[in-house]
């Protein structure tokens, strides 16, 4: 046998199973690593993250993927050296973490790789009648198994369209599998630079759970506050934002999109809420000039607004009322007042962090990938139903190191 694969079958054996889960997310500030003990799989799944860290992309590497992120023309020859790139950078990364901590990679079980997402493309994007959901995620999976000698799980959403799906979220089958619990009505909701939830509804039954995103959750608010004060990167504790006052024409026609007209589930990225969505949406406006501030708070209510609605909606389409909902929060957009008082005034449920249930928030999207990659090597079969948009499927490409 090659012994990478008994390798894997004994590590497939093990009760507790040490994965680093890696993410970088649409906000490109940088790699997410949490080192994760996983025991378990499926429902019995039990996490503890020993390690965490984010390290932070230089500007050249923002530099480098903006190139092509997000765009629909590009310079072909720099996306495919930016795959390379991106592996053998996030290799070092992980090295590097490793050696600052003295853990050996003999240690590590596997890694699981979310990579870079460069364009998500779902048929509601890009109207092609012949053309699948479609999306990129880049940072090969061969180089992270070569340069740590660690073997590595990667290219998660690809299977997920293969089978039904598309591509997004997956953060359903962490959160089913991690935060479901009976008797509660919970909504685990995400806010990165597009936002998410997951509804886990008291029954637990796996037909009635769904996950989508709800639209932009950062990354407007980003986009906006480097464009008018360069040396920020986002608008830290609302400082801007909460200057300014909301114009209600804008956010009007902000929130006059087919996206928000879309059944759920759906999913969207910074192809669709760009500057280019902004520009369009205050041309309508009068006037249609606005002051930083303003439009900061604007867009920030533009994500509470559209965040809160989705999950009525969702709340209003079940047998209970927003008032026997727990929303667990996550994600960069925990750490925005101004958005998180927003979210509780729409919204009368009970507000929490997804770090009471013993997952940070910030680490939950990494502890994910770590998840995922589990079920691929130790997972028994598990049953979503029927239900559009969460195959039952097992995700990820395995690289062996040599
Ligand atoms: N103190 C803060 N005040 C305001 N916003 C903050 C603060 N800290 C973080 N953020 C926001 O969180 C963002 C990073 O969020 P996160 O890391 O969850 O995004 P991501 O993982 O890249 O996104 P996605 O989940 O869409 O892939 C920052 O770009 C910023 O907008
Ligand atoms: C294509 C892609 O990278 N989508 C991300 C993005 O960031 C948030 C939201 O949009 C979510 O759909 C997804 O990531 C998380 C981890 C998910 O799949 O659940």
């Amino acid at each position: 046998m090659n012994k990478n694969i008994n390798a894997l079958y004994q590590i497939a054996q093990k009760e507790t199973r040490s994965i680093i889960g890696l993410m970088s997310g649409t906000s490109l500030d940088g790699l997410d690593i949490a080192l994760c003990e996983i025991s378990g799989s499926g429902q019995n799944s039990a996490v503890k993250i020993t390690e965490f860290e984010t390290i932070d992309y230089s500007e050249d590497i923002k530099t480098e993927i903006r190139k092509v992120f997000a765009k629909k023309e590009i310079d072909f020859q720099h996306l495919v050296m930016l795959n390379e790139w991106i592996g053998i950078l996030h290799a070092e990364m992980i090295n590097d973490f490793l050696k600052k901590r003295n853990i050996p990679a003999s240690q590590i079980d596997l890694i699981a790789s979310h990579g870079q997402t460069v364009l998500h493309a779902p048929k509601f994007l890009h109207q092609q009648e012949k053309f699948p959901n479609a999306t990129l995620q880049i940072g090969d999976g061969d180089h992270i198994a070569v340069k740590t000698g660690i073997i590595t799980l990667s290219d998660f959403r690809q299977k997920h369209i293969a089978a039904g799906g598309e591509g997004a979220p997956l953060a359903v089958y962490g959160d089913y599998f991690l935060f479901g619990k009976k008797g509660e009505n919970r909504i685990m909701l995400n806010m990165g630079g597009i936002a998410n939830f997951t509804f886990l509804p008291a029954s637990l039954n796996s037909e009635e759970t769904f996950v989508t995103d709800t639209g932009t959750g950062n990354t407007l608010i980003d986009l906006f506050t480097k464009h008018y004060y360069p040396e920020k990167s986002y608008d830290k504790d609302a400082e801007i934002a909460k200057q300014g006052t909301i114009n209600q024409l804008l956010l009007n026609h902000l929130k006059d999109d087919a996206f928000f007209r879309q059944e759920f589930p759906k999913t969207i990225g910074p192809e669709l809420f760009s500057a280019e969505y902004v520009k369009a949406a205050l041309a309508k406006s009068t006037p249609d000039t606005i002051s930083p501030p303003d439009l900061l708070a604007t867009l920030t209510r533009f994500s509470a607004e559209t965040i809160a609605e989705a999950i009525q909606y969702a709340v209003s389409h079940s047998n209970s009322k927003l008032e026997d909902f727990k929303i667990y929060l996550s994600g960069g957009g925990t750490h925005n007042p101004l958005l998180v008082q927003w979210l509780k005034e729409l919204l009368p449920c009970d507000f929490h962090k997804t770090d009471e249930l013993g997952i940070s928030g910030d680490a939950k999207e990494a502890v994910l990938f770590a998840i995922l990659a589990n079920e691929t090597i130790a997972g028994d079969d598990f049953n979503f139903g029927s239900h559009k948009g969460i195959p039952s499927v097992t995700m990820g490409k395995i690289s062996l190191p040599q």
